[in-house]
């Protein structure tokens, strides 16, 4: 039986930020995790969300199918993915729907009929917005976390236009049979920067800390009403050179049904990561060359859905 992680929690709105930021850096170099609460998402609209979620994904299959996933936004099927190629499974026992950016002019996503849905697309901009403004604000209590200025990440342009992508999660909990291995999500790491994610009560999410140590050794992330449990993704350890851990998580199932929402955000896709000033010195000299964002992306999305183009 896998112990409870004790994760860290860090409230998005105390106002003593300097204390706040020291608290995300112990959480970030020992976790890599955190629960994140006041961070200004009402509870009343998380539950609207998971709502809107669940009557998705109870359409049927060829309704869903009409939303193939297309610039990477829209919906994926069960075992459409594996995220953990080496796992030797069919493929993650889970479904998702993702949504992008809201831009003006070159919005992309997809939405279900507004006569099978009518207040979906409604719930899910005010959700996007709101998670999007929540992890601005954290981002740059990150910033200070690093000694960088609280701006920083603005200031070098990363934020310009963020590619903030909301993933609605949807897991049937099967439990497969007994010789075959089956995963809600198979183990994997965070590819941006941050992952902002909801989750619904139904346990199942495990977390691994040293990634690098065998045999794994994995703890159950306990559900805390209204708070997200925050990651750091691959981009923000390549910017931290490993100070701040992206660590390996997964979920399984557990034979009961389970939503969650995942926030990815990432940078701008122009946006160079390259090993922070103030996460180097003589002694621990850069361990990566610098990558531009939204090609490092496109690459590890590539190796998760197979071999097709876009992202
Ligand atoms: O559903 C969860 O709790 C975790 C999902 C996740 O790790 C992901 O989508 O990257
Ligand atoms: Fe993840």
């Amino acid at each position: 039986m896998a112990e409870a992680a004790k994760l860290p929690v860090i409230d998005l709105s105390s106002p003593d930020r300097f204390a706040t930021a020291n608290s995300i850096r112990q959480a970030c170099v020992e976790y890599g995790f955190f629960y994140l609460v006041n961070h200004g998402v009402e509870e009343e609209l998380l539950s609207r969300v998971f709502e809107e979620s669940s009557k998705f994904f109870s359409l049927p299959l060829d309704e869903k199918m009409k939303l193939p996933r297309k610039e990477h936004r829209g919906y994926t099927p069960l075992h459409a993915e594996n995220l953990d190629p080496s796992s030797g499974s069919k493929g993650d026992s889970k479904e998702g729907f993702y949504i992008g950016p809201l831009e003006k002019n070159a919005n992309l996503n997809q939405w279900p009929s507004e006569e099978d849905l009518p207040s979906w697309r409604l719930t899910l901009e005010a959700y996007y917005n709101k998670v999007m403004s929540a992890a601005k604000r954290l981002v740059s209590l990150i910033a200070l976390a690093l000694n960088l200025d609280e701006h920083y990440f603005e200031k070098v342009g990363a934020l310009d236009n963020p590619q903030g992508f909301l993933r609605l999660l949807h897991y049937p909990g099967d439990l497969g049979n007994p010789e075959e291995e089956i995963f809600g999500a198979s183990a994997h790491s965070d590819y941006g920067m941050i992952t902002l994610l909801a989750t619904d009560g139904v346990p199942g999410l495990q977390v691994c800390r040293e990634k690098f140590k065998e045999p794994r050794i994995w703890e159950n992330v306990s559900h805390m009403p209204g708070a997200f449990i925050v990651n750091i993704g691959d981009m923000t350890e390549r910017w931290t050179n490993c100070l701040f851990r992206s660590t390996l998580h997964r979920v399984m199932p557990t034979g009961q049904e389970r939503y969650s929402l995942a926030f990815f955000l990432d940078p701008n896709p122009d946006c160079i990561v390259q090993c922070l000033e103030s996460c180097c010195s003589e002694s621990f000299p850069q361990r990566f060359p610098p990558i531009c964002s939204g090609d490092y992306l496109q690459e590890r999305l590539r190796v998760t859905y197979g071999s097709e183009s876009e992202g």
